[in-house]
């Protein structure tokens, strides 16, 4: 059985693994080094429930009892899950699920994008490129802007800026000085869009330091 640590909340059993699974996958990526990032995914709306990464450990070897199950505010719902403390960054999680409505979410801490956040603090443009099609996006004569936020170390004053940029045809978000966070509706799609923005910003970076 997959996710065996965790218990009292059947409809977790099994994600817990895809969570690991999924984590292993952007480590191995480079982009959850020092056990930065989180993933979380939905496993209930009505109430809202989120497994998330538990804080604080190699993101790289996570095991599917290292999930933690929380609320629509990211705090641990007791008893529910095994692992200790959910991610630092949980709140924000369930901020942009009770925004978009995401069935799953994926924050990593990617060198393109801090290095655009801090070139860009208004926000990242990008326009004719085929890639813009992976966001759901026209690939031509359209400008996509990646929003670009300020940091904080308090989820709520991260999550109100985060409502404030939103766009709704944009799937994800630079924290500037952080990282990238990015969603979808499944983990599936989450990916596709953090992996597609990734390669925007990656080009952005190796186009400028080529002038
Ligand atoms: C060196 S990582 C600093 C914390 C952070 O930004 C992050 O993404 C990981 O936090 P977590 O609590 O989810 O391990
Ligand atoms: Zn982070």
């Amino acid at each position: 059985m997959t996710g065996a640590m965790v218990t009292g909340a059947p409809e977790t059993t099994g994600y817990g693994g895809t969570l690991a699974a999924e984590a292993a996958r952007f480590a191995a990526l480079g982009w959850m080094r020092g056990t930065s990032g989180n993933l979380s995914v939905v496993t209930g709306r009505d109430p809202v429930r989120l497994l998330v990464t538990a804080s604080g450990l190699d993101k790289g070897e996570l095991r599917p009892g290292d999930m933690v199950l929380v609320d629509e505010e990211g705090t641990a719902v007791p008893g529910a899950t095994a692992a200790g403390k959910p991610s630092a960054e949980a709140a924000l999680h369930a901020r942009v699920v009770r925004l978009t409505g995401a069935g799953a979410v994926v924050h990593v801490h990617t060198v393109a994008s801090v290095a655009m956040g801090r070139r860009r603090p208004g926000g990242i443009a990008f326009r004719d490129l085929e890639m813009l099609k992976g966001l759901g996006r026209s690939a031509h004569d359209e400008e996509v802007v990646l929003p670009v936020i300020r940091n904080s170390q308090d989820m709520s004053v991260l999550g109100d800026r985060l409502e404030a940029a939103l766009d709704p045809g944009v799937p994800a978000v630079v924290v500037a000085g952080h990282g990238l966070y990015a969603w979808g509706a499944d983990l599936r799609e989450a990916r596709r869009h953090t992996e597609v923005v990734e390669w925007l910003l990656e080009l952005q970076l190796a186009e400028e330091r080529g002038r």
